[in-house]
């Protein structure tokens, strides 16, 4: 089935890069920032010669002075074509989250003083941590900023690494470049849209990078491993043609601090942070803190800094290096607008396990539900959430023994009415009647159930994780650890019902379980691990809780007659 063409509910959206309304309004509000000059005051940055950048595919950076090949960068230039000319002609310096704030750059501050501030602060972090961070603190930017930043000053680049590449994108990003088909394919390069799917050999010159035997690059962690199957980035390590990027990036440096994990800052496409952790790896008990990031969109040039890092002056101060920080002081940016998301984070109730179990006492004894009254609605709050995010395609959904299990075996019929593929794994299938019926549901419903979950995992677009649910505990029994070991080294997108198996309901990944979904669909209300959840999507279903009951645990409004809201 067709991957980021269109919806099942009909929007067109790209699969890793789904906007909810509420995005899409700040998406929209984005591009007016890049579109014109806004009331910031900042001066018009100099004008762009256009009809010179599409014929020569000027480098966004001068090459490293390290590394890659002049041949090998000419790929990194072609992604300038492909510019919004709006974006392009009057930039200011502008700061972006993937929370719905977006505002332009420190008041008085110019392209000029940006660069030199982070050139300067660059510089140092490139002696303490290497080309990695530096690369990170020059593209936090403005195109603007980088454009002068291109004449004025000799920046390495450095090499991201990418460990994935999904179909999704290559859909997403298929279109942009058939319009604009600006990129001159490399003479071994794929010139279709399938050439995303296709890996590319590295050239041994960049291979010590974009692999894994850089400790300096890898955090020293076999786990960030560029995995057999996923094709290299050829865009992100200038290897290879320039329409070609991936969907998600890993940035890992044991030098970076906790508080800075969710800057994400990757040039030139729009890239979303999704993760960060500090875990003390099992193989050698070393700690590491890495970000990942999702693309969100395919549109280039477009720098970002996420507030949640960039409200912290002293984390970015840390990620620079830098050794003034009453010069970054002055960066302060204005608050965020507050989003109805944000508001309704803010006055969510969050709920231990104790709790939580008690609440479904209630409502099946007190109340009268039947448990399978609250596992269909819960499953098709789940489905439903989905379905606003991602596009159809092929989703494998792994199921618990519980009724997390329940809700997912629920969830993975009506994805199928909504025009998804869906396959089930299942290893431990209870006898319980409520079970082996919503099993006999999905069989009528031709939906498979699978054994091999490494293979699944990978050729599929969207993994949901329904196995362990509130009553969760304990340390993880088989086969599920190894389950759940898979799981974290896919780089297929994860969305977790209720909690991310694993994770201690209340205190989240206590165990190093490593899961960290891109989506939580929480139910009923959110449990108190849904704080640590740093993924794109937060969404709360189960919309069955009576008006007293709702009142009483601050459960937020749903919209119209959706299942499910969307929290952050
Ligand atoms: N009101 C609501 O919000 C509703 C939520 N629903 C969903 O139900 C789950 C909670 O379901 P529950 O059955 O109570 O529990 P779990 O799904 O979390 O799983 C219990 C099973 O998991 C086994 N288990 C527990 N810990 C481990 C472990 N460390 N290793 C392996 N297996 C484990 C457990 O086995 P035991 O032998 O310990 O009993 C159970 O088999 C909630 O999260 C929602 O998703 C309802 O669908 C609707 C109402
Ligand atoms: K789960």
């Amino acid at each position: 089935m067709a991957i980021g063409s269109a919806s099942a509910n009909g929007r067109s959206t790209s699969f890793n890069g789904g906007f909810s309304a509420g995005s899409t309004a700040s998406f929209v509000q984005k591009r007016t920032l890049f579109g014109r000059r806004t009331s910031s005051g900042l001066p018009p940055p100099p004008p762009l010669n256009l009809a010179a950048a599409h014929s020569q595919c000027p480098p966004l950076f001068p090459p490293p002075p390290h590394s890659a090949s002049t041949a090998a960068f000419s790929a990194l230039r072609c992604t300038k074509p492909q510019t919004q000319p709006s974006q392009l002609a009057t930039a200011p310096i502008v700061y972006e989250s993937n929370s719905g704030f977006s505002g332009p750059g420190p008041a008085g501050a110019t392209p000029d003083s940006m660069v030199s501030l982070l050139t300067s602060n660059s510089r140092s972090a490139a002696t303490a941590n290497g080309a990695q961070l530096l690369f990170n603190s020059a593209v936090t930017l403005s195109s603007a900023a980088a454009r002068h930043l291109e004449g004025t000053h000799s920046l390495p680049t450095t090499p991201l690494r990418a460990l994935h590449h999904t179909s999704g994108a290559a859909s997403a990003l298929s279109p942009l470049h058939k319009t604009q088909g600006a990129c001159p394919p490399r003479s071994n390069a794929p010139t279709s849209s399938s050439a995303f799917a296709q890996p590319e050999a590295p050239s041994t010159a960049m291979s010590s990078i974009d692999g894994c035997d850089s400790p300096a690059l890898s955090g020293g962690s076999p786990k960030h491993c560029s995995h057999a199957n996923s094709p290299r980035t050829p865009w992100i390590t200038q290897q290879g043609a320039c329409n070609r990027v991936p969907s998600r990036l890993e940035i890992s440096d044991p030098s970076i601090e906790d508080n800075i994990g969710s800057m994400s800052s990757v040039y030139p496409y729009n890239y979303s942070i999704s993760s960060h952790i500090r875990t003390p790896l099992r193989s050698n008990g070393k700690e590491e803190t890495r970000a990942s990031a999702n693309l969100i969109s395919a549109i280039p040039c477009r720098p970002m800094l996420h507030t949640k890092a960039a409200r912290s002056v002293s984390a970015i101060a840390d990620i620079l290096n830098c050794t003034d920080r009453s010069e970054l002081s002055r960066m302060r940016l204005p608050p965020p607008t507050p989003t109805s998301a944000h508001a309704q984070r803010d006055h969510t109730n969050y709920l231990g396990q104790k709790a939580a179990q008690l609440v479904d006492v209630d409502l099946m004894s007190k109340h009268g539900y039947a448990i399978e009254q609250l596992m269909e609605l819960a499953g098709f709050s789940v489905a439903q959430s989905i379905a606003k995010e991602y596009p159809a395609g092929k989703v494998l959904l792994c199921i618990g023994p519980g009724n997390n299990g329940g809700d997912g075996l629920v969830a993975a019929r009506h994805l199928k009415h909504f025009g998804y593929k869906t396959s089930l794994y299942y290893p431990v299938q209870p006898a319980k009647d409520l079970y082996k019926n919503l099993l006999h549901q999905c069989d009528i419903h031709h939906i498979p159930v699978v054994t091999d979950l490494t293979t699944e995992a990978k050729s599929s677009d969207l993994i949901v994780d329904a196995i362990f649910g509130f009553s969760f505990k304990g340390s993880v029994r088989a086969p599920f650890d190894q389950a759940l070991d898979i799981l974290r080294d896919v780089n297929t997108p994860i969305v977790s019902v209720d909690i991310p198996s694993g994770w201690d309901v209340e205190h989240g990944d206590v165990q190093g379980i490593g899961l960290r979904p891109d989506m939580l669909v929480s139910l009923t209300v959110p449990k108190l691990c849904a704080k640590q959840f740093n993924g794109r999507f937060h969404y709360l279903g189960g919309r069955f809780v009576p008006p007293d009951m709702a009142e009483e645990l601050k459960v937020p409004k749903y919209p119209g007659t959706d299942q499910c809201v969307r929290l952050a």
